[in-house]
């Protein structure tokens, strides 16, 4: 039987109220661990009660650490107080090793300056891609078919995915800042940012075609490409997300696929950045990035090395 018949046959619809209970009301198994894979806030929010109650969480979802900050902070702070474990690599890089070697500079005495680099999977695919004639559109509709995009698209069109992941980073280096501190750029045309769905969304895009098309001839005439940047100006306490334009010789001009590039200037690395880059997008990393987090709960539970 397939899963899709399976889940028709078996299926029961979701209730996390019961689901919680499952994972929390098991006696015989000592250490319980949820993994939210939404992008859902509502799912987020439950958090704290979560780690409250002993349970460990592991996430790519950006909702709880990019929110208000008096909640992010009480969510930190109640997760040192009830000795329980909160992991969320893959909110930052999908597989790629960010916020670990963000935090082993910090933990080892570096001071961050800076964090500069194209965090978005799907936006690095689209400026990646978006050449020789091609229409933005298309391009938009086979980074969705890739698996790269937030369920919404227009959730990276708008910037607001890589300002969530600015603000991630930010608090991890100690900035106190909210998602609405961050200027950002927004890709989405105007007359569809009220579009009623991501599917309608999708449809209307084509017309918007030539807007992003003019923008990027403009970038090929002097030899550039584009890139959507995201930066965390650790130094002066701000961050910032917008479409820049780059000389090809530049290491962000020279990325392929869905690649993320993410450079540390800090006190240690401030001639030559400390470089992370690969695919920074896409189910099987950031699965990886999940697994990763699960691993690593079980060694600091005491699993042998
Ligand atoms: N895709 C990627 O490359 C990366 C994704 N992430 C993060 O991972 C998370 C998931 O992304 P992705 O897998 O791409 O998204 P998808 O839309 O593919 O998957 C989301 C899943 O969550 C389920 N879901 C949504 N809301 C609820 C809910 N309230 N209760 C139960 N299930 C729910 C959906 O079920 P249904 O289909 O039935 O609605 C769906 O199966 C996001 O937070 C994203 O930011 C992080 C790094 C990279
Ligand atoms: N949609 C994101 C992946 C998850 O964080 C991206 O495109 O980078």
């Amino acid at each position: 039987m397939g899963s899709k018949e399976l889940r028709q046959e078996k299926g029961e619809v979701a209730n996390l109220e019961i689901f919680f209970q499952h994972v929390h009301g098991n006696h015989f198994i000592p250490n319980t661990v949820l993994v939210d894979c939404t992008a859902d806030s509502i799912i987020a929010s439950n958090y704290e009660d979560w780690l409250r109650k002993g349970i460990h969480v592991i996430t790519p979802n950006k909702k709880a650490n990019s929110g208000p900050l008096y909640e992010y902070l009480r969510l930190r702070a109640l997760q040192r107080q009830s000795y329980t474990h909160y992991f969320y690599e893959a909110t930052v890089g999908a597989g790629l090793p960010i916020i670990s070697t963000l935090r082993g500079l910090l933990e080892t005495g570096d001071r961050i300056l800076e964090i500069e680099g194209i965090f978005s999977g799907t936006l690095s695919y689209i400026f990646n891609n978006f050449k020789d004639g091609r229409a933005f559109s298309e391009v938009v509709a086979e980074a969705r078919d890739e698996g790269y995009t937030e369920p919404d698209p227009r959730d990276n069109l708008s910037g607001i995915d890589v300002a969530r992941k600015v603000i991630i980073l930010a608090r991890e280096s100690g900035l106190k800042l909210e998602l609405s501190d961050i200027p950002v750029e927004n890709l989405v045309p105007e007359p569809l940012r009220g579009s009623s769905s991501a599917e309608e969304f999708m449809q209307q895009l084509p017309k918007f075609d030539e807007e992003l098309t003019e923008i990027l001839k403009d970038a090929e005439s002097s030899g550039e490409v584009l890139r959507y940047l995201g930066v965390v100006d650790v130094s002066n306490e701000k961050g910032v997300v917008e479409l820049r334009r780059y000389k090809k010789d530049h290491p962000f001009a020279q990325l392929s696929g869905s690649d993320n590039i993410i450079a540390f200037t800090t006190r240690r690395y401030r001639n030559q950045p400390l470089i992370v880059r690969g695919p920074g997008a896409g189910a099987q990393v950031t699965a990886g990035g999940k697994f990763n987090d699960i691993l690593r709960l079980a060694s600091y539970l005491g699993a042998p090395s």
